[in-house]
């Protein structure tokens, strides 16, 4: 059975730690595929400022170089809120055969208990989680059928994310090597967050 890794988020916009993280968890977990999948509308925070598509488009120019790795629309095709058990019963059907690991940083650890279907889903699919500077990534505080689904998994830490590298953009500050080169392009010529096409 072959193993993939689904790396969801909003994506808003895809930086070097989701990178880090789907590429740690592919070598640790021998996942033949990691496929990142933004959200339409994520169950938790507020809707991204930037369109499904631009997002989308920002994930297919950063994973362009690698193989393993893959865009999935799966969620922005779905439309409404992106519930995590909705997207991996129809991926179960799409694809009865694979393996499924969720990648998560340890802030999404943390707040499985709170995610929709959880039961289900610990049924359906492991988790693979990373530490993630500012989250400390705590298994035994939650229920055993929880921690039974979460394996770890080691990658350099680094403190970005998306929310800084809008508001640094935002600020006219370099947001080079925090996101690939491509999607530092594509964000200056599309004019995103703040910035002038
Ligand atoms: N620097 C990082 N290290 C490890 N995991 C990360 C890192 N940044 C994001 N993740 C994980 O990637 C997934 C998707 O994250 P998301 O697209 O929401 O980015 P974010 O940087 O957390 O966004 P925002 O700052 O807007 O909240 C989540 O599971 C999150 O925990
Ligand atoms: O299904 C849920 O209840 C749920 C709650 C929180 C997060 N998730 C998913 O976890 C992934 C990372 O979430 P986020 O908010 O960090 O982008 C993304 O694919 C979300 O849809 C899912």
């Amino acid at each position: 059975m072959s193993r993939v890794g689904i790396m969801g988020g909003a994506f808003d916009p895809v930086h070097l730690g989701h990178l880090l993280a789907a590429e740690a968890a592919r070598e640790q977990y021998g996942l033949e595929e990691v496929w990142f999948m933004p959200s339409h509308i994520p169950p938790h925070k507020h809707q991204a400022g930037v369109s499904g598509k631009q997002r989308l488009e920002m994930v297919e120019a950063a994973t362009r170089a690698n193989p393993a790795f893959k865009p999935l629309d799966i969620e922005l095709r779905r439309g409404g809120v992106s519930y995590t058990v909705d997207t991996i019963r129809e991926l179960r059907r799409e694809h009865p055969d694979l393996d499924l690991y969720f990648i998560i940083g340890a802030d999404m650890v943390n707040y499985l208990p709170k995610w929709e279907g959880i039961e289900e889903l610990t049924g359906m699919l492991k988790f693979i989680g990373l530490q993630r500077p500012g989250s400390f990534l705590e298994l035994d505080a939650l229920p055993d059928h929880i921690q039974q689904a979460v394996h770890l998994a080691d990658m350099p830490l680094v403190d970005i994310s998306s929310s800084l590298v809008r508001k640094r953009l935002a600020s006219g500050k370099s947001v080079r090597y925090m996101v690939p080169d491509e999607v530092h392009e594509y964000i200056v010529r599309s004019g995103l967050y703040g910035l002038q096409p």
